[in-house]
């Protein structure tokens, strides 16, 4: 008998109800969601199969598998409802998630095929799917890799991790902090959008997230800091949706919906594999530009958010 979708249900790793599309196959049930492009799938890495093997009556038992699950149908949808874009490559690609990668894994990534999440060693973190702006995250550096391809490494490496935090603050959209479900040292967030230097990353030995590009770290921990760097990127693109003044820079805000059509604008049709900081703010102009007009408070937004950062 044929596979056929159902709509099925699950507790996240925090024991939060979730609704999700599956299917009912060969007597049980499978994390494959058909309804979304080619397919959104989701697998144990333990066992290897996206069958939920204690699932019974379409609930799902494995929380993180849940969660990475509504995770990508979620992303999907925002890419698709906010810039008509069909998955990472606009063409549908399956939507691949891996749960229980590694022992404690204290990591999440996208490694250019699939997302995959480890469970955390509950010191550091918690489950890694458990947060809708981390599987956002992992997403993004597919639509990233597959528009201006930045080289994650030193400046294009850091465009490339923030536009993964902006995307994951936009699909997780109450708030600007990043991985904040997910942190089980106590720390509020992993990386804040909005104040990044409240936030120190431990990778670096500077000791704080910049935001101001005189303070951006130079080196060779972290692919020359592409997680450090990111926020003052992230700052930018804080300041020009919500506004604020940073280093006696004041900038208007122009909001989330405007925010995030100029950054997928910039990503889409300007960016390119080495683009650096300075692109990055000629292309946010270019875009607002193309979106806004040129006397538009859009782009009188991006260009004071970039000087704000000392970026030009
Ligand atoms: C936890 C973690 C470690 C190393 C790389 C990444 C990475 O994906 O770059 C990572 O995931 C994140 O940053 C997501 C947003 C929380
Ligand atoms: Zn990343």
């Amino acid at each position: 008998n044929a596979a056929h979708d159902v709509t099925a249900f699950g507790k996240g790793v925090f024991g939060d109800k979730r609704k999700f599309e599956a299917q009912a196959y060969e007597g049980k049930f499978r994390l494959f969601d058909a309804t979304r492009g080619d397919g959104v799938v989701t697998y144990d890495n333990t066992t290897g199969t996206n069958v939920d093997v204690l699932s019974i009556n379409k609930m799902f038992k494995d929380g993180a598998a849940v969660d990475a699950h509504v995770n990508a149908e979620k992303t999907y949808d925002y890419f698709k409802e906010t810039f008509g874009r069909d998955s990472v490559d606009d063409n549908g690609q399956q939507l691949i998630s891996a749960v229980h990668v590694g022992e404690n894994w204290n990591n999440a990534s996208w490694n250019g095929r699939q997302m995959s999440y480890g469970d955390g060693d509950g010191e550091r973190f918690y489950p890694l799917a458990g947060g809708l702006d981390v599987g956002a995250h992992e997403m993004s550096h597919g639509v990233v890799q597959h528009t201006a391809g930045l080289i994650y490494r030193n400046e294009s490496g850091a465009l490339n991790e923030s536009y993964a935090d902006i995307f994951g603050a936009m699909v997780d959209r109450d708030d600007w902090l990043i991985g904040e479900d997910i942190m089980a040292d106590g720390s509020i967030a992993l990386r804040s959008l909005e104040d990044p230097s409240v936030i120190v990353d431990e990778r670096t030995e500077s000791g704080y997230s910049p935001d101001h590009w005189s303070k951006r770290y130079i080196g060779n921990l972290d692919n020359g800091g592409v997680h450090i760097n990111s926020s003052i990127n992230n700052k930018a693109a804080y300041l020009v949706s919500e506004g604020g003044e940073h280093y006696g820079i004041a900038v208007s805000g122009v909001g989330r919906e405007a925010t995030e059509q100029i950054y997928y604008r910039a990503l889409s049709f300007y960016l390119t594999r080495n683009s650096d900081f300075s692109m990055m703010r000629q292309a946010a102009i270019q875009a607002a530009t193309d979106l806004y007009g040129s006397n538009s408070a859009e782009v009188q937004a991006v260009t004071q958010a970039y000087n704000a950062v000392g970026v030009y």
